[in-house]
């Protein structure tokens, strides 16, 4: 269903799905962001509706003014929809969080008055679609017009609201899709970044985020909590593997061969690991040698660890002494990825595999009080696991020097160094202090890698960088079984329900294509009685936690989400995907489905396929079911042929994955389709918040 389909079809009824206006909740304390905001955007008329709108289906608790009102609201709203995401807990933790935030403005570090929360956020400006959507967005950062809220008006008519203005431009109908995080200027006091690029322009205009994330369990049991490996754990034995490149070191067989000091191999057995996966027998071996990497797997198969264990061997190796309090941290070690909830899930598997040795790994990521960020590094540092923008903001700030970087990590690295993050991430390469490729070591790591990106990779890797392919490059995981029904998008919402009715209460992640239709078909699920929340680019990260954390829990067995958890998110037990939209990329399709079927576990996917707007992806579905052994209905292949485009390799419509290194020469074709950097005209507003 198209944006504009969509919004015919609710805003007649939104006020069904609207409570009373809860005042109160719009008068909170301690400069909540929202507050600054309201008092003076123009924004402000849609705001109510909107964010009513959105807790009226769901746990939502934007976080306006007192946080207590706004949980009790929020639960009392869950009652009336049937118990949706109340999250209590996220209600004391945010009470405690603000008084700690008023205690820290007296404390030893103090935010400057033109701090850039969360700036990363708001200046997504780097359309992967390049060419016009950069230009204007890039001339909007200049003229200040990014600075509004992350808060869209539901109805995006503009008003001269920067917001509006924004999204207009950049995402009214259609940021690109599946871009899903932060991006984009760091732009501190201090910030390196020319005027040009964006790094000052407006830093004073944008209410500052205040939201401190809760500390994660310290207890171990909590540090080493982990879900088994499936049935076809064993299995990954048989995917074919191929390394390219010169003097590969030979693969590893079992943890033991990798020869790791105690604790990490005591940690490794408390993780529950017994057994390498394929990625970690290739990839260890190769990051232990000094190489540099890009590696490919099948999702959910265990990169994490392929990279976090041989960067903590050799920084135990090398006696790294634990960091101390510092105003400027030199980490060892960066690690990027594209959303928040992703940069803190390597987090704890760093800290897990870092548990009882003297590396300290921190977090920091948008939506999140900046100075919340800066108060984790200057404890100490030596990895540091950060979204791009974030990251940007700290090295703008001269809290992070860069002189001892030996290890760089771009996780998800097609979509790290795609039109999106790619500028980003060179700036990152060529800051002052980090040290050129030859003296780091740069690892990269996904489960899709589209041959154009294979080429820009090249400018940060040694030239002799191994690739190592476990399977079919942007193949799917086998063990996810996939269904693809045709279902035209007026009968979708019935469909859904359907499914959902037959699978209980199994876990299941419903992706829709744009934030709004998220927020719509939450609420729609509410209504059916469906314990369902939510996670998209326009939900305060608080909000975004706490659905997590309500997912993850069981407590909302439904997810509805955007690309922004299409990648990299690892949740026990999701056993279902839904893509209620297919997403334009089949890439991005790839990622999606591999939020379960995970660890050698069994999932299942099923993938509504609107022949009035997913023609495009026939022909890859086709080769991706068809590779991964799945049915392919008759219906899809005839619409795989119907459209067929010989030639794709070059052509304008987009390349292709390589099945093999690209610098092998011209790669053969495993699957047609557009690679997530050559995306058709995209539909999804996910980027440009
Ligand atoms: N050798 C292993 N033995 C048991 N469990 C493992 C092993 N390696 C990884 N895991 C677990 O498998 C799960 C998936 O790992 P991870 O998230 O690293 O996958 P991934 O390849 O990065 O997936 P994606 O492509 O979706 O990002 C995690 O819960 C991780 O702890």
């Amino acid at each position: 269903m198209g944006d504009e389909d969509w919004e015919a079809e609710i805003n007649p009824h939104m006020s069904s799905y609207v409570p009373i206006f809860e005042k109160d909740r719009y008068s909170g304390e301690n400069g909540d962001n929202f507050n600054r905001a309201a008092a003076s955007s123009s924004e402000m008329d849609d705001r109510p509706r909107r964010d009513h709108f959105v807790k009226s289906g769901f746990a939502s608790g934007r976080n306006f003014g007192n946080r207590d009102a706004g949980e009790s609201n929020k639960r009392g709203n869950t009652s009336a929809m049937g118990g949706f995401g109340a999250g209590k807990s996220f209600g004391n933790r945010g009470f405690s969080n603000s008084r700690f935030e008023d205690g820290d403005s007296s404390g030893f570090w103090r935010e400057s008055s033109n701090d850039c929360e969360d700036n990363q956020t708001r200046n997504r400006g780097f359309s992967k679609r390049g060419g016009n959507e950069l230009d204007q967005d890039e001339c909007m950062q200049r003229t200040g017009g990014l600075f509004g809220s992350r808060r869209p008006a539901l109805s995006g008519t503009g008003n001269g609201d920067t917001s509006q203005s924004r999204r207009g431009s950049g995402s009214g109908r259609g940021g690109y899709k599946g871009l899903n995080e932060e991006v984009i200027t760091g732009s501190g006091k201090n910030s390196w970044k020319s005027e040009a690029e964006g790094g000052e322009s407006g830093d004073t205009q944008g209410p500052k985020v205040t939201y401190i994330p809760p500390p994660p369990p310290e207890d171990e049991d909590s540090i080493f909590a982990h879900y088994q490996t499936g049935i076809n754990f064993d299995k990954y034995d048989t995917i074919l593997v191929e390394v390219s490149g010169h003097d590969a070191p030979p693969a590893i067989l079992t943890f033991e061969e990798a020869n790791l000091c105690q604790t990490l191999s005591n940690n490794i057995a408390k993780a529950g690991y017994t057994k390498l996966t394929p990625v970690q027998k290739y990839s260890i071996p190769i990051i232990l040698a000094g190489r540099d990497l890009m590696a490919c797997a099948q999702t959910g198969s265990g990169k994490t660890a392929a990279f976090l264990l041989p960067i903590l061997a050799h920084m135990m190796r090398d006696g790294v002494t634990a960091s101390r309090f510092k105003e400027l941290q030199e980490p060892e070690c960066i690690i990027v990825a594209p959303t928040r909830e992703l940069v803190n899930q390597i987090y704890l598997e760093a800290r897990k595999f870092s548990f009882g040795t003297c590396v300290r790994a921190v977090v920091i990521y948008g939506g999140t009080q900046l100075g919340h960020s800066i108060r984790q590094i200057v404890q100490g540092c030596n990895i540091l696991c950060a979204t791009p923008g974030r990251l940007m903001d700290i090295i703008g700030k001269e809290k992070i020097g860069l002189k001892q970087i030996k290890y760089l990590v771009l996780d998800e690295a097609d979509r790290m160094l795609d039109m999106g993050f790619g500028p980003e991430m060179k700036k990152l390469i060529s800051c002052p202090g980090m040290p050129s490729k030859e003296q780091r070591q740069t690892l990269m790591f996904s489960a899709t890698f589209p041959e154009e990106i294979q080429r820009l990779a090249a400018e940060f890797l040694k030239s002799n960088y191994l690739f190592v392919a476990v399977g079919q490059v942007g193949g799917a995981c086998r063990d996810v079984q996939q269904t693809v029904l045709q279902v035209g998008q007026f009968s979708k919402r019935e469909k859904l329900v359907e499914i959902l009715r037959n699978i209980g209460d199994e876990r299941t992640m419903v992706f829709v294509e744009t934030k709004k239709k998220a927020d719509f078909i939450a609420t729609f699920l509410c209504q059916e009685k469906i314990s369902t929340t939510s996670i998209h680019g326009d939900r305060e990260q608080r909000e975004r936690e706490q659905a997590l954390g309500d997912f993850r829990s069981g407590k909302c067995p439904v997810l509805v989400a955007t690309s922004v958890a299409a990648r990299g998110l690892d949740i026990e037990n999701v056993q279902h995907v839904i893509n209620f939209d297919l997403p334009s990329t089949i890439d991005e399709y790839v990622h999606r489905i591999g939020r379960t079927g995970r660890c050698g576990n069994t999932g299942r996917a099923i993938s509504f396929f609107d022949p009035e707007s997913d023609n495009h992806l026939a022909q890859p579905l086709v080769k991706v079911l068809s590779d991964a052994q799945q049915d392919v209905p008759a219906w899809l292949e005839e619409i795989a042929f119907s459209t067929y485009i010989p030639g794709f390799s070059g052509s304008t419509r987009g390349s292709v994955f390589a099945s093999v290194d690209t610098r092998k020469g011209k790669s053969t074709l495993n699957t047609a389709g557009f690679s997530s950097s050559q995306a058709p005209n995209p539909v999804d507003d996910e980027s440009w918040d």
